[in-house]
Protein backbone atom coordinates (compact mmCIF):
# COMPACT_ATOMS: atom_id res chain seq x y z
CA UNK A 1 0.00 0.00 0.00
CA UNK A 2 1.31 3.67 -0.49
CA UNK A 3 2.73 5.79 2.26
CA UNK A 4 -0.50 7.75 2.35
CA UNK A 5 -2.83 4.91 3.68
CA UNK A 6 -2.30 3.87 7.47
CA UNK A 7 -2.78 0.01 8.51
CA UNK A 8 -3.68 -0.59 12.03
CA UNK A 9 -3.99 -4.76 12.93
CA UNK A 10 -6.53 -4.99 15.75
CA UNK A 11 -4.67 -8.47 16.24
CA UNK A 12 -7.98 -10.46 16.42
CA UNK A 13 -7.68 -14.36 16.61
CA UNK A 14 -10.27 -16.08 14.03
CA UNK A 15 -12.60 -18.11 15.96
CA UNK A 16 -12.10 -21.70 15.30
CA UNK A 17 -13.43 -23.59 11.79
CA UNK A 18 -12.43 -20.21 10.03
CA UNK A 19 -9.69 -21.65 7.98
CA UNK A 20 -9.18 -19.61 4.71
CA UNK A 21 -10.74 -20.79 2.17
CA UNK A 22 -7.58 -20.67 0.38
CA UNK A 23 -3.73 -21.09 0.70
CA UNK A 24 -2.20 -18.06 0.97
CA UNK A 25 -4.67 -15.57 2.97
CA UNK A 26 -3.82 -13.43 5.67
CA UNK A 27 -5.70 -14.78 8.75
CA UNK A 28 -5.44 -11.93 11.08
CA UNK A 29 -8.55 -9.04 10.60
CA UNK A 30 -6.43 -6.20 9.41
CA UNK A 31 -8.69 -3.01 9.73
CA UNK A 32 -7.67 -0.83 6.53
CA UNK A 33 -7.36 3.48 6.52
CA UNK A 34 -10.72 4.80 5.36
CA UNK A 35 -9.43 7.31 3.43
CA UNK A 36 -5.63 8.45 2.59
CA UNK A 37 -7.25 11.98 1.12
CA UNK A 38 -9.75 12.83 3.75
CA UNK A 39 -8.41 15.23 6.77
CA UNK A 40 -9.70 14.66 10.32
CA UNK A 41 -11.78 17.74 9.52
CA UNK A 42 -13.81 16.08 6.62
CA UNK A 43 -12.07 18.78 4.54
CA UNK A 44 -10.42 16.56 1.22
CA UNK A 45 -7.12 17.27 -0.88
CA UNK A 46 -8.78 19.33 -2.80
CA UNK A 47 -10.53 21.54 -0.69
CA UNK A 48 -14.37 20.66 -0.90
CA UNK A 49 -16.18 19.77 2.07
CA UNK A 50 -18.56 16.97 2.07
CA UNK A 51 -21.88 16.39 3.13
CA UNK A 52 -21.48 17.02 7.34
CA UNK A 53 -23.97 13.85 7.64
CA UNK A 54 -21.67 11.83 5.87
CA UNK A 55 -20.11 9.53 8.25
CA UNK A 56 -18.13 5.94 8.19
CA UNK A 57 -21.65 3.85 8.59
CA UNK A 58 -20.32 0.82 6.03
CA UNK A 59 -18.05 -2.30 5.91
CA UNK A 60 -16.14 -3.90 3.36
CA UNK A 61 -14.99 -7.03 4.88
CA UNK A 62 -12.85 -9.25 2.52
CA UNK A 63 -11.95 -12.85 2.82
CA UNK A 64 -8.35 -12.11 3.08
CA UNK A 65 -9.00 -10.53 6.50
CA UNK A 66 -8.86 -6.81 5.86
CA UNK A 67 -11.40 -4.18 6.44
CA UNK A 68 -12.38 -1.49 4.47
CA UNK A 69 -14.66 1.45 6.11
CA UNK A 70 -16.71 3.11 4.28
CA UNK A 71 -19.55 5.41 3.54
CA UNK A 72 -22.84 4.15 2.26
CA UNK A 73 -24.94 5.60 -0.28
CA UNK A 74 -28.01 3.85 -2.22
CA UNK A 75 -29.25 0.82 -0.32
CA UNK A 76 -28.56 -0.30 3.49
CA UNK A 77 -28.20 -3.75 4.27
CA UNK A 78 -25.58 -6.62 4.00
CA UNK A 79 -24.53 -8.46 0.86
CA UNK A 80 -21.78 -11.33 0.11
CA UNK A 81 -20.20 -11.02 -2.85
CA UNK A 82 -16.78 -11.23 -5.27
CA UNK A 83 -15.03 -8.07 -5.62
CA UNK A 84 -13.87 -7.08 -9.10
CA UNK A 85 -12.41 -3.99 -10.45
CA UNK A 86 -13.24 -1.91 -13.33
CA UNK A 87 -11.00 0.28 -15.56
CA UNK A 88 -13.51 2.07 -17.02
CA UNK A 89 -13.11 6.11 -17.33
CA UNK A 90 -16.71 6.20 -18.15
CA UNK A 91 -20.35 4.61 -18.29
CA UNK A 92 -21.03 3.54 -14.64
CA UNK A 93 -24.68 3.98 -15.30
CA UNK A 94 -24.16 1.09 -18.30
CA UNK A 95 -21.74 -1.12 -15.95
CA UNK A 96 -24.60 -1.26 -13.35
CA UNK A 97 -27.11 -2.20 -15.53
CA UNK A 98 -24.68 -4.95 -17.40
CA UNK A 99 -26.45 -8.24 -16.03
CA UNK A 100 -23.08 -9.99 -16.31
CA UNK A 101 -22.30 -8.63 -13.36
CA UNK A 102 -24.70 -10.67 -11.14
CA UNK A 103 -22.97 -12.00 -8.27
CA UNK A 104 -20.18 -8.97 -8.35
CA UNK A 105 -19.26 -5.93 -6.42
CA UNK A 106 -17.95 -3.50 -8.58
CA UNK A 107 -14.71 -1.95 -7.70
CA UNK A 108 -14.48 1.67 -10.04
CA UNK A 109 -10.95 2.38 -10.22
CA UNK A 110 -11.44 6.14 -11.83
CA UNK A 111 -11.45 8.28 -8.51
CA UNK A 112 -14.53 9.94 -8.84
CA UNK A 113 -18.03 8.68 -10.04
CA UNK A 114 -21.35 10.25 -10.60
CA UNK A 115 -20.52 13.34 -11.65
CA UNK A 116 -22.81 12.95 -14.97
CA UNK A 117 -25.62 11.47 -13.15
CA UNK A 118 -27.93 8.86 -14.90
CA UNK A 119 -30.23 9.02 -17.36
CA UNK A 120 -32.86 6.69 -19.41
CA UNK A 121 -31.34 6.25 -22.30
CA UNK A 122 -28.19 4.51 -20.79
CA UNK A 123 -29.67 1.44 -19.54
CA UNK A 124 -28.51 -1.82 -20.68
CA UNK A 125 -31.26 -4.21 -19.09
CA UNK A 126 -33.86 -3.23 -16.79
CA UNK A 127 -32.32 -3.84 -13.38
CA UNK A 128 -29.27 -3.65 -12.15
CA UNK A 129 -28.14 -7.39 -10.96
CA UNK A 130 -24.77 -6.75 -9.48
CA UNK A 131 -24.50 -7.00 -5.68
CA UNK A 132 -23.10 -3.67 -4.97
CA UNK A 133 -20.81 -0.19 -5.83
CA UNK A 134 -17.85 0.33 -4.49
CA UNK A 135 -15.75 3.81 -4.98
CA UNK A 136 -13.28 6.17 -3.81
CA UNK A 137 -14.89 9.40 -4.69
CA UNK A 138 -18.95 10.30 -4.94
CA UNK A 139 -19.00 13.82 -7.07
CA UNK A 140 -20.28 16.31 -5.01
CA UNK A 141 -22.48 18.00 -8.30
CA UNK A 142 -24.10 16.02 -10.72
CA UNK A 143 -23.71 17.86 -14.36
CA UNK A 144 -24.90 16.83 -17.89
CA UNK A 145 -27.61 17.79 -20.30
CA UNK A 146 -29.16 14.38 -20.70
CA UNK A 147 -28.55 14.04 -16.71
CA UNK A 148 -32.53 12.86 -15.09
CA UNK A 149 -30.75 11.62 -11.30
CA UNK A 150 -28.14 11.78 -9.12
CA UNK A 151 -26.33 8.26 -8.83
CA UNK A 152 -27.12 8.09 -5.09
CA UNK A 153 -31.05 8.34 -5.53
CA UNK A 154 -30.95 5.49 -8.24
CA UNK A 155 -29.11 2.82 -6.36
CA UNK A 156 -31.54 4.13 -3.65
CA UNK A 157 -34.30 3.45 -5.66
CA UNK A 158 -33.14 0.14 -7.19
CA UNK A 159 -32.17 -1.21 -3.71
CA UNK A 160 -28.77 -1.55 -4.59
CA UNK A 161 -25.66 -0.77 -2.41
CA UNK A 162 -22.87 1.60 -2.73
CA UNK A 163 -20.29 2.37 -0.75
CA UNK A 164 -17.43 5.31 -1.37
CA UNK A 165 -14.44 7.21 0.47
CA UNK A 166 -12.23 3.84 0.61
CA UNK A 167 -8.47 3.36 -0.52
CA UNK A 168 -9.45 1.59 -4.29
CA UNK A 169 -6.39 1.94 -5.27
CA UNK A 170 -5.09 -0.25 -2.45
CA UNK A 171 -7.74 -2.55 -2.75
CA UNK A 172 -7.17 -3.24 -6.47
CA UNK A 173 -3.59 -3.93 -6.18
CA UNK A 174 -4.86 -6.28 -3.49
CA UNK A 175 -7.00 -7.76 -6.19
CA UNK A 176 -4.11 -7.74 -8.30
CA UNK A 177 -1.80 -9.59 -6.06
CA UNK A 178 -4.10 -11.98 -4.87
CA UNK A 179 -6.62 -12.70 -7.25
CA UNK A 180 -10.67 -11.70 -7.19
CA UNK A 181 -11.95 -11.88 -3.38
CA UNK A 182 -15.02 -12.65 -1.92
CA UNK A 183 -16.66 -9.80 0.54
CA UNK A 184 -19.34 -8.84 2.41
CA UNK A 185 -20.80 -5.38 1.90
CA UNK A 186 -22.38 -4.30 5.03
CA UNK A 187 -24.22 -1.66 6.79
CA UNK A 188 -25.57 -3.18 9.61
CA UNK A 189 -23.63 -2.30 12.88
CA UNK A 190 -24.72 -5.24 14.94
CA UNK A 191 -23.33 -7.73 12.89
CA UNK A 192 -19.24 -8.27 14.08
CA UNK A 193 -15.83 -8.23 11.96
CA UNK A 194 -15.99 -11.90 12.27
CA UNK A 195 -19.42 -12.55 11.29
CA UNK A 196 -18.62 -10.74 8.18
CA UNK A 197 -15.76 -12.66 7.84
CA UNK A 198 -17.32 -15.84 8.23
CA UNK A 199 -20.05 -14.98 5.58
CA UNK A 200 -17.21 -14.23 2.68
CA UNK A 201 -15.56 -16.94 3.31
CA UNK A 202 -18.94 -19.22 3.44
CA UNK A 203 -19.84 -18.11 -0.09
CA UNK A 204 -18.40 -19.21 -3.60
CA UNK A 205 -19.83 -17.93 -7.12
CA UNK A 206 -17.95 -20.63 -8.18
CA UNK A 207 -20.50 -23.46 -9.59
CA UNK A 208 -23.09 -21.15 -9.43
CA UNK A 209 -26.01 -20.86 -12.21
CA UNK A 210 -26.37 -17.28 -12.08
CA UNK A 211 -27.88 -16.94 -15.78
CA UNK A 212 -31.14 -18.16 -14.96
CA UNK A 213 -31.73 -15.04 -12.45
CA UNK A 214 -31.11 -12.19 -15.28
CA UNK A 215 -32.56 -14.12 -18.12
CA UNK A 216 -36.41 -13.25 -19.77
CA UNK A 217 -38.76 -15.20 -18.78
CA UNK A 218 -40.61 -15.64 -22.47
CA UNK A 219 -39.58 -14.69 -25.86
CA UNK A 220 -40.03 -11.19 -27.06
CA UNK A 221 -38.89 -9.38 -30.27
CA UNK A 222 -36.56 -6.50 -29.62
CA UNK A 223 -36.87 -3.24 -32.82
CA UNK A 224 -35.07 -0.61 -31.17
CA UNK A 225 -31.90 0.49 -33.18
CA UNK A 226 -28.86 2.67 -32.13
CA UNK A 227 -30.06 6.36 -32.08
CA UNK A 228 -29.22 7.82 -35.15
CA UNK A 229 -27.74 10.76 -33.38
CA UNK A 230 -25.27 8.17 -31.80
CA UNK A 231 -24.53 6.17 -34.62
CA UNK A 232 -20.99 6.40 -35.98
CA UNK A 233 -21.21 2.95 -38.56
CA UNK A 234 -24.11 3.42 -40.67
CA UNK A 235 -22.74 3.78 -44.35
CA UNK A 236 -21.66 -0.04 -45.44
CA UNK A 237 -25.32 -1.64 -44.68
CA UNK A 238 -27.17 -3.85 -47.18
CA UNK A 239 -29.87 -3.28 -45.18
CA UNK A 240 -31.18 -6.38 -45.63
CA UNK A 241 -33.65 -8.21 -42.94
CA UNK A 242 -31.77 -11.34 -40.74
CA UNK A 243 -33.78 -13.45 -38.92
CA UNK A 244 -31.32 -13.51 -35.36
CA UNK A 245 -32.70 -15.46 -32.38
CA UNK A 246 -30.20 -14.03 -29.28
CA UNK A 247 -30.20 -16.72 -26.22
CA UNK A 248 -30.54 -14.31 -23.09
CA UNK A 249 -28.16 -15.31 -21.07
CA UNK A 250 -28.04 -11.84 -19.51
CA UNK A 251 -27.99 -9.68 -22.49
CA UNK A 252 -26.87 -6.12 -23.06
CA UNK A 253 -29.65 -4.14 -24.98
CA UNK A 254 -26.74 -2.34 -27.17
CA UNK A 255 -26.02 -5.96 -28.57
CA UNK A 256 -29.73 -6.00 -29.53
CA UNK A 257 -29.84 -2.48 -31.07
CA UNK A 258 -26.37 -3.26 -33.03
CA UNK A 259 -28.12 -6.25 -34.77
CA UNK A 260 -31.12 -3.63 -35.17
CA UNK A 261 -29.08 -1.28 -36.62
CA UNK A 262 -27.31 -4.18 -38.77
CA UNK A 263 -30.93 -4.73 -40.17
CA UNK A 264 -31.35 -8.01 -38.21
CA UNK A 265 -35.04 -8.72 -36.45
CA UNK A 266 -34.32 -10.24 -33.81
CA UNK A 267 -36.90 -12.50 -31.29
CA UNK A 268 -34.95 -12.91 -27.46
CA UNK A 269 -35.52 -15.68 -25.94
CA UNK A 270 -35.03 -17.22 -22.25
CA UNK A 271 -32.02 -19.42 -21.68
CA UNK A 272 -33.86 -22.73 -21.59
CA UNK A 273 -35.65 -21.94 -24.87
CA UNK A 274 -35.34 -25.88 -26.73
CA UNK A 275 -32.70 -25.81 -29.02
CA UNK A 276 -35.66 -27.89 -31.47
CA UNK A 277 -38.12 -24.51 -30.94
CA UNK A 278 -35.53 -22.10 -32.00
CA UNK A 279 -34.87 -24.57 -35.13
CA UNK A 280 -38.57 -24.06 -36.07
CA UNK A 281 -38.63 -20.90 -36.22
CA UNK A 282 -36.46 -20.91 -38.70
CA UNK A 283 -33.85 -18.22 -38.26
CA UNK A 284 -30.81 -17.04 -39.91
CA UNK A 285 -28.64 -17.03 -37.42
CA UNK A 286 -28.66 -17.49 -33.41
CA UNK A 287 -26.59 -15.36 -30.92
CA UNK A 288 -25.23 -16.69 -27.63
CA UNK A 289 -25.65 -13.90 -24.94
CA UNK A 290 -23.02 -12.05 -23.52
CA UNK A 291 -24.03 -13.44 -19.04
CA UNK A 292 -23.07 -13.69 -15.51
CA UNK A 293 -20.86 -16.43 -13.58
CA UNK A 294 -18.90 -19.52 -14.16
CA UNK A 295 -20.02 -20.91 -17.64
CA UNK A 296 -19.26 -24.64 -16.15
CA UNK A 297 -22.16 -24.04 -13.92
CA UNK A 298 -24.66 -24.08 -17.00
CA UNK A 299 -24.77 -27.74 -18.64
CA UNK A 300 -27.92 -27.17 -19.77
CA UNK A 301 -27.00 -23.67 -21.67
CA UNK A 302 -23.73 -25.59 -23.36
CA UNK A 303 -25.91 -29.04 -24.56
CA UNK A 304 -28.46 -26.23 -25.99
CA UNK A 305 -25.55 -24.46 -28.00
CA UNK A 306 -24.57 -28.12 -28.73
CA UNK A 307 -27.78 -29.17 -30.64
CA UNK A 308 -27.45 -25.93 -32.88
CA UNK A 309 -23.90 -26.01 -33.82
CA UNK A 310 -23.78 -27.03 -37.53
CA UNK A 311 -27.86 -26.46 -38.41
CA UNK A 312 -27.38 -22.19 -38.46
CA UNK A 313 -24.69 -19.65 -38.10
CA UNK A 314 -23.85 -18.86 -34.74
CA UNK A 315 -22.20 -15.80 -33.01
CA UNK A 316 -21.25 -16.02 -29.45
CA UNK A 317 -20.65 -12.97 -27.28
CA UNK A 318 -18.93 -13.79 -23.89
CA UNK A 319 -20.50 -16.25 -21.92
CA UNK A 320 -21.87 -17.19 -25.21
CA UNK A 321 -18.36 -17.50 -26.39
CA UNK A 322 -17.44 -19.29 -23.50
CA UNK A 323 -20.57 -21.89 -23.93
CA UNK A 324 -19.56 -22.12 -27.60
CA UNK A 325 -15.86 -22.98 -26.50
CA UNK A 326 -17.56 -25.54 -24.33
CA UNK A 327 -19.36 -26.84 -26.82
CA UNK A 328 -16.72 -27.58 -29.50
CA UNK A 329 -15.37 -29.61 -26.96
CA UNK A 330 -13.06 -27.13 -24.87
CA UNK A 331 -12.81 -25.87 -21.16
CA UNK A 332 -12.85 -22.84 -19.51
CA UNK A 333 -10.86 -21.70 -16.46
CA UNK A 334 -11.84 -19.14 -14.15
CA UNK A 335 -8.64 -16.15 -14.34
CA UNK A 336 -6.76 -14.48 -11.65
CA UNK A 337 -8.43 -10.97 -11.40
CA UNK A 338 -10.40 -11.17 -15.09
CA UNK A 339 -10.92 -8.56 -17.06
CA UNK A 340 -13.49 -5.20 -16.70
CA UNK A 341 -12.59 -2.49 -18.43
CA UNK A 342 -12.65 -0.14 -21.74
CA UNK A 343 -9.05 -0.50 -22.42
CA UNK A 344 -8.21 -3.82 -23.68
CA UNK A 345 -6.05 -4.11 -26.60
CA UNK A 346 -6.91 -6.68 -28.78
CA UNK A 347 -4.87 -8.52 -31.46
CA UNK A 348 -7.35 -9.73 -34.67
CA UNK A 349 -4.96 -12.57 -36.08
CA UNK A 350 -6.50 -12.73 -39.50
CA UNK A 351 -6.02 -8.84 -40.14
CA UNK A 352 -2.72 -8.31 -37.52
CA UNK A 353 -5.10 -5.30 -36.38
CA UNK A 354 -5.17 -4.27 -32.71
CA UNK A 355 -8.67 -2.95 -31.66
CA UNK A 356 -9.25 -1.53 -27.63
CA UNK A 357 -11.99 -3.66 -26.78
CA UNK A 358 -14.50 -3.62 -23.63
CA UNK A 359 -14.46 -6.07 -21.64
CA UNK A 360 -15.51 -7.91 -18.71
CA UNK A 361 -15.29 -11.60 -17.78
CA UNK A 362 -13.62 -13.33 -15.05
CA UNK A 363 -13.32 -16.73 -17.14
CA UNK A 364 -11.78 -18.36 -20.24
CA UNK A 365 -11.15 -20.44 -22.79
CA UNK A 366 -8.44 -22.53 -22.85
CA UNK A 367 -7.20 -22.73 -26.18
CA UNK A 368 -4.91 -26.10 -25.76
CA UNK A 369 -8.28 -27.93 -25.11
CA UNK A 370 -10.04 -27.03 -28.35
CA UNK A 371 -10.05 -29.56 -31.21
CA UNK A 372 -8.65 -29.23 -34.22
CA UNK A 373 -10.07 -26.87 -36.65
CA UNK A 374 -11.21 -24.28 -33.77
CA UNK A 375 -9.00 -21.36 -34.75
CA UNK A 376 -8.42 -18.87 -32.30
CA UNK A 377 -9.19 -15.27 -34.06
CA UNK A 378 -8.35 -12.78 -31.53
CA UNK A 379 -5.91 -12.78 -28.90
CA UNK A 380 -6.23 -10.61 -25.08
CA UNK A 381 -2.50 -8.75 -25.67
CA UNK A 382 -2.68 -8.36 -22.12
CA UNK A 383 -2.24 -11.58 -21.16
CA UNK A 384 -2.40 -13.80 -24.15
CA UNK A 385 -5.45 -15.06 -23.21
CA UNK A 386 -8.02 -16.26 -25.71
CA UNK A 387 -10.25 -13.58 -27.10
CA UNK A 388 -12.44 -14.97 -29.88
CA UNK A 389 -12.87 -18.37 -32.41
CA UNK A 390 -13.72 -19.00 -35.39
CA UNK A 391 -15.37 -22.77 -36.48
CA UNK A 392 -15.53 -22.08 -40.07
CA UNK A 393 -16.82 -25.89 -40.85
CA UNK A 394 -19.92 -25.07 -38.81
CA UNK A 395 -20.21 -21.66 -38.99
CA UNK A 396 -19.28 -20.57 -35.45
CA UNK A 397 -17.59 -17.04 -34.39
CA UNK A 398 -17.09 -15.92 -31.03
CA UNK A 399 -15.72 -12.90 -29.12
CA UNK A 400 -14.85 -13.04 -25.39
CA UNK A 401 -15.30 -9.17 -25.16
CA UNK A 402 -18.00 -6.62 -26.54
CA UNK A 403 -18.35 -5.30 -30.04
CA UNK A 404 -21.19 -3.26 -29.03
CA UNK A 405 -18.80 -1.45 -26.50
CA UNK A 406 -21.53 0.43 -23.62
CA UNK A 407 -19.66 1.63 -22.29
CA UNK A 408 -16.10 1.55 -24.55
CA UNK A 409 -14.58 1.97 -27.08
CA UNK A 410 -16.39 0.92 -31.40
CA UNK A 411 -13.28 -0.66 -33.06
CA UNK A 412 -14.72 -4.03 -32.67
CA UNK A 413 -18.38 -3.38 -34.12
CA UNK A 414 -17.27 -4.50 -37.08
CA UNK A 415 -17.81 -7.85 -36.12
CA UNK A 416 -21.72 -7.68 -36.46
CA UNK A 417 -21.19 -7.07 -40.03
CA UNK A 418 -18.78 -10.25 -39.94
CA UNK A 419 -22.07 -12.36 -38.71
CA UNK A 420 -24.33 -10.67 -41.16
CA UNK A 421 -21.51 -11.60 -43.55
CA UNK A 422 -21.47 -15.28 -42.22
CA UNK A 423 -25.71 -15.64 -42.41
CA UNK A 424 -24.98 -14.34 -45.98
CA UNK A 425 -22.71 -17.12 -46.82
CA UNK A 426 -24.81 -19.84 -45.14
CA UNK A 427 -27.82 -18.44 -47.21
CA UNK A 428 -26.36 -18.54 -50.31
CA UNK A 429 -24.67 -21.86 -49.93
CA UNK A 430 -27.55 -23.63 -49.09
N1 LIG B 1 -19.76 -10.56 -19.71
C1 LIG B 1 -19.89 -11.88 -19.66
O1 LIG B 1 -20.62 -12.52 -20.42
C2 LIG B 1 -19.15 -12.57 -18.55
C3 LIG B 1 -18.98 -14.04 -18.79
C4 LIG B 1 -18.68 -14.83 -17.52
N2 LIG B 1 -19.69 -14.62 -16.57
C5 LIG B 1 -17.32 -14.43 -16.97
O2 LIG B 1 -17.23 -13.78 -15.95
O3 LIG B 1 -16.32 -14.77 -17.58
Amino acid sequence: MAATTMTTTLGFVLPTGLSPRRGGLRVSIVRCSASSLTTSTGSTASGIVEKPWSSYDARLVLEDGSIWPAKSFGAPGTRVAELVFNTSLTGYQEILTDPSYAGQFVLMTNPQIGNTGVNLDDEESKQCFLAGLVIRSLSISTSNWRCTKTLADYLTERNLMGIYDLDTRAITRRLREEGSLNGVLSTEQTKTDEELLHMSRSWDIVGIDLISDVSCKSPYEWVDKTDPEWDFNTNTRDGKPYRVIAYDFGIKHNILRRLSSYGCQTTVVPSTFPASEALKMNPDGILFSNGPGDPSAVPYAVETVKELLGKVPVYGICMGHQLLGQALGGKTYKMKFGHHGGNHPVRNNRTGQVEISAQNHNYAVDPASLPGGVEVTHVNLNDGSCAGLSFPAMNVMSLQYHPEASPGPHDSDNAFREFIELMKRSKQSS
